[in-house]
Order: structure tokens, then C-alpha cells, then sequence
């Protein structure tokens, strides 16, 4: 049987947690259970029941108060990771007793462990060998993408993990309760988005240079090469955007597609009188 995971991944402050939260109870709402494992060793703070706590392998506490190490908080978050990368027996032990294997994987928000460093990617490779499919979710806040040379960056950070992690994939744009309304008015084109066409609007603005102007323009061709960074839109005071995003994962999960045919073979009584063929 496979097993699922979400890897809930995005800059600090993106909402992940929350998201974890609000994905949980959603879940218990249209009563399908998930599970969370916290993979952050500086949490002080989250509202879902834990499955599994990294903290308990190791904080960044630890690295920091160490004698030897004496490590800063972004130096020792990178050292944690490190650590349960060489520990991942750890948490395969953790997992293995789960009976419904739909997980939820809370990491740190530091982008270097997406794009610089290969912990996550041996999360991934892991996680795949203990045989589970696997969507990478990225989350960054709307604030930070509601204009188009800002969009750039952030869309940078959600390819580069993308291409990072060779999963399947799907950014999440958050806090869109917090938008305003001339805001929201313009989301749509920065959900699906053409780079070129977002940048040539901002771009009328004198206050650029033209430096800065040809190298985002050269950056929003590359971007729009790939074809492959579209948003959804996260709403938490909205419950069917969250439905949604959860529908559009469940398929790059491809969840679901092992249990029905087995259902409907529970349910007939004989398989060559329910297809409806003679003979
Ligand atoms: N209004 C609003 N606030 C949100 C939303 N999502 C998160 N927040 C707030 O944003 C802050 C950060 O949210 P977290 O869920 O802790 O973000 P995170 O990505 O887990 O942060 P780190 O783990 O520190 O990287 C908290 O104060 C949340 O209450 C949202 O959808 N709407
Ligand atoms: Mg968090």
C-alpha cells in the first residue's frame, strides 16, 4: 500500500504551521484523517496534535547552548537538519506503526535548506524509498508576491525547490484574507501568470533603472520558459479553498486511486454481472 506526504515548505513566516492546522481540522470536517510531524527543531509554537516531533531527536537549543558547537540559530537549524538527515532510522521507526499513512510534513522556513543544501532532498529520496508518494507544497505569503519584480523573487525560491526536489508540486499562495480589496482585484494575474506581460505593466513606472528592468526581464522569460509556476489561492476564512488545494494535491498523490476499484469489488456481488458484460 502506498503512503502520502505533504512536505509543507515555504519562507519563514509563510504560514506552514498554520496551514497544517487548518488542513488537519479541515480533514476531520470531511472526516478523513491526517497526521503532522513537526520537522522543525526551532518551533516554540503549532496548534495540530503531533504524530512525530522532531524535537524530540534534537533542537536547536541543543546545537546553540553546546560548548563545542555554539551555533546561531540559522547555523544550528542547518545542524539539526544535518543530524536527523544521519538519523533518519529515527524517523522511519516513528512512522511505521501508522495505519493511515496521509502525513503532513511541517518543516523549517529556511530557504537555504531548500536550494542550498541537500537535506530536504534526502528527505524526499527517503521518504520515497519507505514507500510513500510524495507533492511537495510551497507556501509563500501574498504580501510578498502582489507585485511583479517581488513576484519574481518569490517564484524563483518556489522553482528552485521545485526543480531541487524533482517532485510533483504545487504552490500556495497564502493570507489572502489579509488582502485588500484593490488587491484581490488584480490576484488573478498573479495566479496564473505571464511574467513578461506582469513585468512590462510595473515597468512603466520610471523609478526602475534599466538595469534593473533587462535583468528581471530576463529572469520572467526564464520563468515563463519553464511554464510550470501557477498559484492557488489559500483563503483560511474560506473553506473551499482550502477543499480545493487539498483536491489538487490529492491527484499529484494520486490518492484515492488504490482504494476505489477495491471498494467496488467489496460491493459486487460478482465482477462479470456488475460490468455489465454478456460474456
Ligand atoms: N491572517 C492570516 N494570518 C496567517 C495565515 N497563515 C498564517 N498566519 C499568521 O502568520 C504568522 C506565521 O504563521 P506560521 O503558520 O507560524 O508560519 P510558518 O511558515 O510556520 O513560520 P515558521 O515556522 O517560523 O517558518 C502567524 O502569526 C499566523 O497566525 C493566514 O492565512 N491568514
Ligand atoms: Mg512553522
Amino acid at each position: 500500500m502506498p503512503r502520502y506526504a505533504q512536505i509543507v515548505m515555504g519562507p519563514a513566516g509563510s504560514g506552514k504551521s498554520t496551514y497544517c492546522s487548518n488542513m488537519v481540522r479541515h480533514c476531520e470536517n470531511i472526516r478523513r484523517q491526517v497526521h503532522v510531524v513537526n520537522l522543525d527543531p526551532a518551533a516554540e509554537h503549532f496548534d495540530y496534535p503531533v504524530l512525530v516531533d522532531v524535537r524530540e531527536l534534537i533542537q536547536v537549543d541543543d546545537a546553540m547552548e553546546d560548548e563545542s558547537l555554539k551555533f546561531g540559530p540559522n547555523g544550528g537549524l542547518v545542524f539539526c537538519m544535518e543530524y536527523l538527515a544521519q538519523n533518519f532510522d529515527w524517523l522511519h521507526e516513528q512512522l511505521d506503526d501508522i495505519e493511515d499513512d496521509y502525513i503532513l510534513f511541517d518543516c523549517p522556513g529556511q530557504i537555504e535548506l531548500y536550494t542550498h543544501i541537500p537535506v530536504m532532498r534526502q528527505l524526499v529520496d527517503m521518504l520515497q524509498r519507505w514507500n510513500f508518494n510524495i507533492c511537495g507544497v510551497y507556501l509563500i505569503d501574498s504580501q510578498f508576491l502582489l507585485e511583479a519584480s517581488k513576484f519574481v523573487s518569490g517564484t524563483l525560491t518556489a522553482l528552485s525547490t521545485m526543480v531541487n526536489l524533482e517532485t510533483p508540486h504545487v504552490n500556495v499562495m497564502t493570507k489572502l484574507d489579509l488582502l485588500t480589496k484593490r488587491d484581490k482585484k488584480q490576484l488573478d494575474r498573479y495566479l496564473e501568470p505571464t511574467m513578461q506581460g506582469l513585468l512590462y505593466e510595473e515597468f512603466e513606472d520610471e523609478k526602475f533603472s534599466k538595469k534593473f528592468k533587462k535583468l528581471n526581464s530576463a529572469i520572467a522569460s526564464m520563468i515563463d520558459d519553464y511554464s510550470l509556476v501557477k498559484f492557488l489561492p489559500l483563503d483560511m476564512s474560506d473553506e473551499d479553498s482550502i477543499n480545493d488545494i487539498l483536491l489538487q494535491i490529492d491527484t499529484c498523490l494520486q490518492y484515492g486511486e488504490d482504494q476505489e476499484p477495491r471498494e467496488m469489488r467489496e460491493e459486487g456481488d460478482d465482477p462479470d454481472v456488475d460490468s455489465g458484460f454478456d460474456g
